[in-house]
């Protein structure tokens, strides 16, 4: 039986892991990346397919379907990971301001809800295809319930994702669950300082830094699950009960 995933931006951090842990779980994954990173040589040494696409360009989005289609005959499992965390801009508008502004909007729309969108349309025959359970999990953020104060274009694309998990839910079902997994802080980033990370780590009850285990293993709950689709599993660390 073919046991198929594609997972989006999986050169890196939360993707590589997830990843590289599903491979090792024995599916067949297939990892796509925007550029070269050290990453990709563990996933090939693993025997993950790697395939390079930036998946806000219209034209190797369509290739790359339409390799997909010639390759497989279903998919296990679409995990939409490839994401930019773009800050708004800070400071006064000007008219060149506005154009930054609606640029990173746009940018923010095209990698969270529009590539999304497109590419579960064009697998779900795949999804369809699969012998038993498929599955579309979708990476939002916990922002997006609740908005955020300097990355609000990130944020309203990421509620953006989230309300396609409920019409793409309903829209499949039964045949393919459909998911999002809502991440409050899993892991820093190299650059990220002492302040930042005691700032960040105080907002949740649980105050740690779980790492990329707690995404895999999320993912992992929802392929193996028979009766989760339309849901957004929270890995926030209870952040929502953190009042004064
Ligand atoms: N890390 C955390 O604590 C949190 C993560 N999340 C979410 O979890 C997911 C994984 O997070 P994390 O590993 O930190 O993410 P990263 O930002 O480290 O990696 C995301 C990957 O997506 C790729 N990507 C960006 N734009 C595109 C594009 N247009 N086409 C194809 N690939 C693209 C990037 O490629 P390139 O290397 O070329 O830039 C990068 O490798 C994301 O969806 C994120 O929003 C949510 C909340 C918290
Ligand atoms: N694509 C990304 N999205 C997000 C990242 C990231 O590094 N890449 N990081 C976060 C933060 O961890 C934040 O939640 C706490 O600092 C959010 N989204």
């Amino acid at each position: 039986m073919e046991n198929n995933i594609i997972i989006t931006g999986a050169a890196q951090r939360l993707g590589l892991h997830c990843a590289l842990t599903l491979q090792h779980a024995g599916y067949q994954v297939i990892a796509t990346y925007r550029s070269e990173k050290p990453g990709l040589a563990q996933l090939r040494a693993a025997g993950v397919q790697c395939v390079q696409l930036d998946v806000t360009e219209q034209a190797a989005l369509a290739a790359f379907i339409s390799r997909m289609q010639q390759q497989l005959g279903s998919l296990r499992a679409l995990i939409h990971n490839a994401s930019d965390w773009k800050a708004d801009l800070t400071g006064a508008q000007s008219p060149d301001g506005l154009k930054q502004d609606a640029a990173i909007y746009d940018a923010m729309q095209a990698v969270h809800a529009k590539a999304p969108y497109l590419l579960n349309r064009a697998f779900t025959p795949l999804l369809q295809a699969q012998n038993g359970a498929s599955d579309i999990i979708h990476l939002t953020d916990f922002v997006a319930s609740v908005g955020s104060s300097k990355h609000m274009a990130y944020a309203a694309s990421k509620a953006a994702l989230e309300n396609l998990t409920y019409s793409f839910a309903r829209a499949l079902a039964p045949k393919v669950k459909v998911n999002a997994i809502a991440p409050a802080l899993l892991m820093f980033n190299q650059h990220d300082d002492e302040p930042y990370r005691q700032k960040a780590l105080r907002k949740s009850l649980l105050q740690c830094e779980p790492g990329a285990e707690e995404m895999s293993n999320a993912v992992q709950y929802l392929l193996n699950s028979r009766y989760i689709t339309g849901k957004v599993i929270a890995l926030d660390g209870g952040r929502q009960l953190n009042l004064p």
